[in-house]
């Protein structure tokens, strides 16, 4: 683990901005503990040797005191307030970053991991501004400045710190290759722990209804206990190792404090001095002694961080930029010989498809499960990248489209349609945000959604309606859409054989351009022309 990664300097401003600011405070109090030390050596000296404390070193010493704290005080709020721009900064990179990525990557990530990442995990690094960067910007820039002044009053004694000063350094660097280790460790375990847990829960229904509820518990039961285990590591190597700078620290100052003491009683240093460079000596391990301790406070938040970078570091897929998408109403779509292979997978999802989609025509894609239908929609919403073969429309490759603009041709209603909390309502709006309640409530009609209100509520992830009455909503989202061409995976799904014949007949007359993913006879009928997909062939209803 490197003691300050640069990508976090370049991914977030507020951390530069920090780190130079911190590097003033650094170097001011690095001074303000030399002035401290030689008004405490100069004032105790004057009692011992002449009996008298002038007013003017106790005054000086005051103001000093009030100067460190106001400099820590400055610190801290700096700090709290740099942890918490940086965190916001990164979160919404990732979160925009994610989206640039698309579906096709985020469904290989495990969302409750991304979730914790984003959430706890980012939250560790306030340990890492608030107390370990501005430690490490002390530990150097402190020890430099007590030693060069130790060294104008004893040569000897600023030698025997510079000589066992590295050791705390060398033995940081050591515990710190074990503790990244550790780390890694934890935020694994807790990202198990997360996933685990999100699982189960949102499966209590199927694991009750199969009696697995209990030996779900005790299955939790050994993640949490797995995660305790790596905390409790953690927590072990952190009091190990400072122990040993602790101890490290404490025998160098010994050193030192033996040599001036020798030297004192030989005559051959002032009291003054040896008091000085007494006072002075811890000072120059204290700053690298706090860096190892802090260290460990913040190890988990450098690990989240890093994380945080393979997200970002994941490469772009590069995007098209051409605005003049063709308008779709009127220009045909050709898929040629398209194959798609997901990372990871051995065969292709799709492979060598063929389509021609003509304007106004309703084509229904069969075949069987896995067959790779929804990856055809997929592809044509720019979702995955063809691994061979090109979607063209108007001469044009589709890729070569600002994809934002491509997108706007076309309205989507996936096998489970993301509905968010609101109203029936808000979630049709999505489509449409300008539209009236009229509109709203003829785009329920058309999707053979009557019976629902537009003020009904629709729970998280669309949880209080039925599994029908959301793709419902979600056919129509996409009808009140103006996008030319429909893509539907499976919308008549879980609707009774009435409401089918309903939605098919109104999809119909909004004489737009549509790609069905379907499965029941009566939407198959209802198509002008049925293409197989794993099959290369055209059939004809
Ligand atoms: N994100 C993904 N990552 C890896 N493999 C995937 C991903 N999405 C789909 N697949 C795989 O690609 C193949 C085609 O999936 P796709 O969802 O396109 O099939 P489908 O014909 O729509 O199936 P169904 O009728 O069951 O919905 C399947 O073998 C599936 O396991």
């Amino acid at each position: 683990m490197k003691p300050l990664d640069p990508r976090l300097l370049r991914r977030a401003k507020a951390a530069r901005t920090f780190l130079a600011g911190s590097v003033l405070i650094g170097v001011a109090t690095g001074l303000l503990i030399v002035v401290q030390a030689v008004l405490l050596a100069h004032g105790i000296a004057g009692v011992v040797l002449r009996g008298e404390l002038a007013a003017a070193v106790v005054w000086s010493l005051a103001a000093v005191i009030v100067a460190r704290a106001l400099l820590l005080w400055l610190q801290e709020v700096v700090a709290q307030r740099t942890a918490a721009a940086v965190k916001s900064t990164l979160r919404r990179q990732v979160l925009d970053h994610s989206l640039k990525l698309g579906p096709a990557w985020l469904s290989g990530e495990r969302s409750s991991a991304l979730t914790t990442l984003l959430t706890k995990g980012l939250d560790d690094l306030d340990p890492y501004f608030a107390r370990y960067l501005p430690q490490l910007v002390l530990a150097s820039t402190v020890p430099a400045g007590v030693i060069g002044w130790m060294a104008t009053g004893d040569l000897l004694a600023a030698g025997t710190v510079l000589v066992t000063l590295p050791l705390i350094p060398i033995f940081m660097a050591l515990i710190g290759w074990v503790t990244q280790a550790h780390s890694r460790r934890r935020q694994h375990a807790l990202a198990v722990l997360a996933h685990h847990f999100a699982d189960v829960v949102s499966g209590l229904p199927t694991l009750k209804l199969f009696g697995r509820a209990k030996s779900q518990a005790v299955a939790v039961e050994r993640v949490t206990d797995r995660h305790r285990v790596a905390s409790m590591g953690s927590l072990r190597l952190a009091f190990l190792s400072s122990l040993v700078l602790e101890l490290l620290a404490s025998i160098s100052v010994a050193l030192v404090a033996v040599g001036v003491g020798l030297r004192l009683v030989d005559g051959k240093l002032g009291l003054e001095t040896a008091l000085l460079v007494l006072i002075l000596a811890p000072e120059a391990y204290l700053p690298l002694r706090q860096v190892g301790a802090q260290f460990h406070a913040s190890a988990d938040g450098v690990a989240a961080s890093e994380e945080v970078f393979r997200v970002l570091e994941t490469p772009l897929p590069v995007l098209g930029d051409r605005t003049d998408v063709p308008d779709l109403r009127v220009t045909p779509l050709h898929l040629h010989d398209v194959t798609v292979a997901y990372a990871g997978r051995s065969t292709p999802a799709l492979e060598g498809f063929d389509l021609e989609l003509w304007p106004g025509e309703v084509v229904a894609l069969t075949g069987p499960s896995g067959a790779g239908k929804s990856t055809v929609l997929a592809a044509l919403l720019g979702f995955v990248v063809p691994e061979r073969g090109v979607i063209v429309a108007a001469g044009t490759a589709a890729d070569e489209f600002d994809p934002v603009l491509w997108r706007q041709q076309f309205a989507w209603v996936p096998q489970r349609p993301g509905l968010l909390v609101g109203s029936i309502a808000d979630n049709v709006r999505l489509g449409r945000p300008a539209a009236s309640d009229l509109q709203v409530r003829q785009a329920l009609d058309t999707a053979g959604a009557a019976e629902l209100e537009l003020e009904t509520a629709v729970g998280e992830q669309g949880k209080l309606l039925s599994g029908g009455q959301r793709r419902r909503v979600a056919l129509a989202r996409a009808l009140i859409t103006d996008a030319p061409v429909l893509l539907l995976d499976e919308p008549t799904a879980g609707l009774d054989a009435d409401a089918e014949a309903a939605v098919v007949a109104s999809l119909r007359a909004t004489g737009r351009t549509a790609l069905l993913v379907a499965h029941r006879p009566a939407l198959i009928a209802a198509a002008d022309r049925v293409v197989e997909v794993g099959a290369r062939e055209l059939v004809t209803a």
